[in-house]
């Protein structure tokens, strides 16, 4: 089958990878986990060899598994977890420290001396983003300053910085090539959004030398060719965004006002705002949703931290599950007269509200509470935590009119998570039948850069729906509901 894709994930827990056919369906998956660690409270890495092993072992596992040949792959699209900041030697191509994650929070304090130091606002009028150690740029400083060395080796133009698209370029190119794109540099703290290049004022400010950034293209490009000794001939890389871009894509969010609400171990809800940044008076993000043909497309974007790893908490934590979709039967079963919340403040919240120090807490327990409330009351607070952020959009952009939810990601599988999410929104709930959105999206830019793939127009024309969810729940339940959890939340904050 000509025209088939190699789509590749890398992502927070697991790197996968998928070969698309040109009918934009999957025809082979490879995955593989890697550790995770976590050195300290509120610290978490990787170790950057996992990331490119374990995405080199899945690219081989999916390609053999297409029983395909290799000249039928037109092209690689990447599509990666965002923020997570490795830094490598330039001639050695080895890391000077594990990658620092985006949920890593070790650099709170660096962020609080520059908000004290009244950056903020400078920081975020060029970069769309919150000040908050959620993004790239401290967590690189931090590794300057902190590994020996480190900060004089990168005043010497020796090491190079890279956000997990790139370090995995590097490899895929044989250290040829030292590239990022528009999406992923948007979240960097380094990058502005409104002029599109890296920003002297912000590198300086945030103590990244610019020698370190790799170079800025748009989503689909030319990025380089993986080594011939890869994949048995050498292969394009047409293709990259930021997981979240590349869901919205892969929903064919293409159109102003259409929002996509992706649920994994977090959850990230993207509104394309058209070819104006939208600044937000809601804290939300503004962002890139993709650069193609030198134009961006703006988003605005909803952040938060706990989804499906609330679920995780369920099994893990108070055992009370075996697997995630044990959690249907329980809701279903939990009575309406227990009424409790539960505020998934793990690691503090996102969106709207940006504390990082509040932690997870649950309210109205009685003697009658059991397991299946517990499993309700973490279905719902999903629900309720994107209902605060499309209220959040809406407050900061009224053109956006009635919203039409895409959702995906493993917690969309979920029926009665999706239906209560389209009671407490009061809209429907679109969830489609390619549930792969977030590859779909990386092997879109890939194959229509490649040629192998229709342009925006046909490609939205084959959006699939699998199943709407409409609201049926009477407003006076919705509100009461609703002013239950904003208290719950209210007493759950620090700040
Ligand atoms: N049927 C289900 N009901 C509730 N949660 C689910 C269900 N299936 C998966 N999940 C949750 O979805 C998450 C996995 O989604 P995935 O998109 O693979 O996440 P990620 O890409 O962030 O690793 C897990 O946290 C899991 O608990
Ligand atoms: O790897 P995921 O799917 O958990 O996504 C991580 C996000 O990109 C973080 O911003």
């Amino acid at each position: 089958m000509a025209g088939a894709i190699l789509a590749i994930d890398q992502g927070t827990t697991s790197s996968r990878a998928i070969v698309f056919g040109s009918d934009f369906q999957p025809i082979s998956v490879g995955q593989k986990e890697f550790p995770q660690h976590f050195p300290r409270s509120g610290w978490v890495e990787h170790d950057p060899e996992d990331l490119w092993s374990t995405t080199a072992a899945v690219c081989r596992e999916a390609l053999e598994r297409a029983h395909i040949p290799v000249a039928d792959i037109a092209a690689i699209g990447i599509t990666n977890q965002r923020e997570t900041a490795v830094v490598w030697d330039k001639k050695t191509g080895k890391p000077v420290y594990n990658a620092i994650v985006w949920q890593d929070r070790r650099t709170a304090d660096v962020c609080a001396k520059l908000r004290a130091a009244g950056k903020e606002k400078l920081i975020t009028s060029k970069t769309g983003l919150i000040l908050d150690p959620y993004f790239s740029g401290t967590k690189v400083a931090w590794i300057l300053d902190n590994v020996e060395g480190a900060r004089a080796r990168a005043e010497r133009g020796e090491l190079a910085f890279g956000t997990v698209d790139s370090w995995l370029i590097w490899h895929l190119t044989g250290g040829g090539k030292h590239v990022t794109d528009a999406t992923n540099a948007s979240r960097t703290l380094l990058y502005n959004i409104h002029d599109n290049c890296w920003d002297e004022e912000l590198c300086d400010l945030i103590g990244v030398p610019m020698s370190m950034l790799p170079e800025v293209k748009d989503c689909a490009d030319d990025f380089g060719m993986s080594r011939a000794d890869l994949f048995g001939r050498p292969l394009p890389i047409l293709g990259v965004a930021g997981d979240q871009q590349a869901a919205t894509l892969g929903q064919a969010c293409f159109e102003p006002g259409m929002v996509k609400s992706t649920y994994g171990t977090g959850c990230f809800a993207l509104i394309n705002t058209g070819k104006e940044p939208v600044s937000s008076q809601n804290r939300l993000l503004t962002t890139i949703a993709y650069r193609l043909n030198g134009e961006t497309t703006y988003a605005l974007e909803g952040s938060i931290f706990a989804a499906g790893t609330t679920v995780q908490w369920l099994r893990d934590g108070l055992g009370i599950i075996n697997s995630a979709s044990d959690t249907q039967a329980m809701a279903e079963r939990s009575s309406r007269e227990q009424q409790i919340y539960l505020v998934p403040a793990f690691v503090g919240l996102g969106a709207p509200h940006w504390d990082a120090d509040a932690r997870a807490a649950i309210y109205g327990l009685t003697r009658a509470t059991g397991p299946d409330d517990f499993a309700r009351a973490a279905l719902e607070s999903v629900g309720y935590q994107t209902r605060d952020l499309i209220d959040a959009m809406q407050a900061d952009w009224s053109a956006q009119g009635q919203t039409v939810l895409r959702v995906d990601g493993g917690m969309s599988a979920s029926n009665w998570t999706m239906q209560f999410l389209a009671d407490i929104l009061g809209a429907p709930v679109d969830r489609p039948k390619v549930s792969e959105t977030t590859a779909l999206g990386a092997a879109w830019l890939a194959g229509s850069r490649a040629g192998a793939w229709p342009g925006q127009t046909e490609f939205s024309a084959k959006w699939l729906l699998d199943r709407r969810f409409s609201p049926e729940m009477e407003q006076g339940e919705r509100d009461k509901l609703l002013a239950g959890w904003r208290d719950a939340v209210r007493r759950t904050r620090s700040n």
